[in-house]
């Protein structure tokens, strides 16, 4: 397959690509030699499968190039973190495409104490560098080239304890395709709820969720539902009033039953696993709960990895509830602490 690069060196392969000699990381214990970086129609650069990718591989485990010590909001942070690079990883990072949205600029001109055309050309660029391509933590160098969908087919995750992020596939991908995030907590939303916040990066999102077809229509229908069900849990989880404990383990049970229907694979699917086992200890049904917290933990392993601290605190808990499961010791109220 033919790799490109969006600028002036259209002959060369992206560097990414070039997985021996230049990827910033290359003894990462991922699959990497799976995808390439490649041009995409509409969307700049995008990361593709160059093999089938079985479900749960970790595709990507990398070190951030640029590391953020403090809040994005305060771009002082982001031009300080660019300043500590060194001339290789300047280069490297100033290859990438950057977009900062009006009301960002307005933020920046506060925290700055100037307008933005009146900032330098490099700390426009390393700003909006920023915006387009941070997760959360900061830039990455090959995987912020992942573009984004609302049904996306990779979970991203920091690992503290591997100091990397890692890129997990929620499903099997088929070579060819293209390997897609969401940039957003966005399963449980609405396109209408979605789309003001992909304004950030600078582009409509034209994924199956959010054309304009009959298809599209019928997606956002049923994320209206997911959006109401998700309501009725984060109420019910800060004030405990909505709902009785078996109207709430039901509730969370059918958001996971429509999350899975629509390969919604990511954080909102574990999320709605973890509620349905609090609520079912909550009816002191131990072994529902050990049944939707080894749902979690399967879903953990698939989307973080054995290696992730979030995986291991649940295993912990898994391994309690077996222990419960199997005790003939009178129901102990005190282990609903433990979700
Ligand atoms: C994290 S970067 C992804 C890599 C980027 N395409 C590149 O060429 O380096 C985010 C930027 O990619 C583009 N992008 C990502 N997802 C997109 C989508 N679904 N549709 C159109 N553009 C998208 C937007 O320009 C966005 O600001």
């Amino acid at each position: 397959m033919g790799i490109e690069n969006t600028n002036t060196h259209q002959s060369q392969p992206h560097p990414a690509n070039q997985k021996q000699a230049s990827h910033p990381d290359s003894k990462a214990p991922d699959a990497h030699h799976l995808i390439s970086v490649q041009k995409t129609p509409s969307k700049g650069l995008g990361i593709f499968a160059e093999e089938n990718i079985p479900r749960g591989t970790r595709v990507i485990a990398e070190p951030l190039l640029l590391s953020l010590d403090g809040g994005s909001e305060d771009p002082n942070n982001i031009l300080r973190a660019f300043e500590k690079l060194s001339n290789k990883e300047k280069e490297l990072y100033l290859q990438f495409h950057g977009f900062s949205c009006q009301l960002r600029k307005k933020g920046v001109e506060r925290y700055i104490g100037k307008t933005w055309s009146r900032l330098s050309s490099l700390q426009k660029k390393v700003i909006s560098i920023y915006d387009a391509n941070g997760f959360d933590v900061g830039v990455f160098y090959l995987a912020s080239r992942i573009n984004h969908s609302c049904i996306p087919n990779i979970h991203y995750e920091f690992n503290e304890s591997l100091q990397k992020g890692t890129y997990h596939a929620v499903r099997d991908i088929e070579k060819g395709e293209e390997l897609y995030l969401s940039y957003i907590n966005g399963g449980n939303r609405t396109r209408e709820q979605r789309q003001p916040k992909l304004d950030q990066w600078g582009f409509k999102c034209n994924c199956p969720a959010c054309e304009d077809s009959e298809g599209g229509r019928m997606r956002d229908k049923r994320r209206k539902e997911m959006f109401e069900l998700d309501q009725k849990l984060a109420m019910q989880s800060q004030y405990g009033t909505e709902m009785n404990s078996m109207e709430a383990l039901k509730t969370a049970t059918k958001l996971a039953s429509i999350q899975l229907a629509e390969g919604l694979l990511n954080r909102e699917l574990r999320v709605s696993y973890h509620d349905a086992a609090k609520y079912s200890l909550e009816l002191r049904n131990v072994k529902m709960a050990l049944l939707w917290a080894e749902k979690e933990l399967e879903h953990e392993r698939i989307c973080l990895g054995e290696d992730h601290p979030v995986y291991k605190g649940t295993f912990e808990r898994v391994k309690m509830l077996e222990g419960v499961a199997e005790s003939s010791a009178p129901f102990d109220p005190s282990i609903i602490q433990w979700f």
